[in-house]
């Protein structure tokens, strides 16, 4: 009988990163995942390697559109990185646990820490389209329902049963980032707030998207939140952007509906400089990276 993808252990996850760590000529210390049209950040990598998740032993692959389905290992600011381009979403089908695996994965490859980035629909009424959201908390309304990665047996490998998620948000990098989003230009378009998972794959109704701004969301997506949490239960430092994308829909009285498309070209108008922040926080948080610890 075939497995459920969600049944997964320890050796899985090594044969993957044993794949990977053949593949490759230098382990990755920076993880970095591509949001929803945000999969340009891995064209600057150098020196790229790139595997697609098919080739990955145990990988999960992707299926939304704007995400490609591969990783790009290389440097960065002289960091050695790798790119995830292309994540897993609850909507599609997988579990949480399946989400999260490939940060287990890079775990094991001996990767540190994590950039994540994704799209996201803004709540906050001083948000605008392109406008960037620097993470400084989440609300997980998966885990609300039960849905949380670390949800069954612990594997003590990884990390203790039970841990906090009140820093999730490495502070350092954050006041980095408010830094460097003045230099790259984003100063008035640049925020800091909370994000909230969704499952999605609907956008919010009037009604769910009131309520969250109730409850202290300014950005909503369907991503993030468990591979952080996963992050975090395996010790790595995490730094998190979301792209705000298009503005939730507080009103009965528009015409108006998000859609894919317009999310996707909304991320082009301002790819130069989402690359631009991403490159000098990594320059800027280097020496966290290039330990051996
Ligand atoms: O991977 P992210 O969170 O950027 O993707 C979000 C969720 C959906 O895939 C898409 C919705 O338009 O953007
Ligand atoms: O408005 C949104 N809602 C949920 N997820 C999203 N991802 C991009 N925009 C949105």
């Amino acid at each position: 009988m075939s497995k459920a993808r969600d049944e997964f252990n320890l050796e899985d996850l090594r044969e993957a990163a044993d794949y990977l760590a053949n593949r490759i000529s230098s382990k990755p210390k920076l993880l970095i995942i591509c949001g929803t049209g945000l999969g340009s950040l891995a064209d600057l990598v150098e020196n790229p390697v790139s595997i697609n998740y098919e080739e990955i032993p145990h990988f999960p692959v992707s299926t939304v559109q704007g995400h490609h389905g591969r990783l790009v290992f290389g440097t960065l600011s002289h960091v050695n990185v790798v790119c995830m381009q292309g994540r897993f979403h609850y909507f599609e089908g997988y579990s949480v646990r399946e989400i999260t695996k490939p940060i287990r994965i890079m775990k094991l490859l001996g990767v540190e820490g994590l950039f994540i980035t994704n799209s996201a629909g803004g709540l906050n009424p001083q948000y605008k389209v392109g406008d960037v959201m620097i993470l400084k908390d989440h609300f997980n309304f998966l885990s609300f329902g039960g849905e949380n990665p670390l949800r069954g047996p612990n594997d003590d490998n990884f990390g203790d049963r039970f841990i906090p998620t009140n820093k999730a948000y490495n502070k350092k990098l954050i006041s980095i980032a408010r830094d460097i989003a003045k230099q790259v230009g984003l100063k008035s378009n640049c925020h800091e707030g909370v994000y909230a998972i969704v499952s999605g794959p609907n956008y919010e109704t009037v009604a769910e998207s009131r309520a969250l701004l109730m409850l202290g969301v300014d950005a909503v997506g369907m991503s993030t939140v468990p591979e952080v949490i996963v992050a975090k239960h395996c010790g790595m430092t995490v730094f998190g952007f979301s792209f705000i994308t298009n503005l939730c829909i507080t009103s009965y009285d528009t015409d108006h509906e998000p859609n894919h498309g317009n999310i996707l070209d909304s991320v082009e108008s301002r790819s130069v400089q989402i690359q631009n922040f991403v490159i000098k926080m990594v320059e800027a948080s280097k020496d966290l990276w290039k330990s051996d610890r």
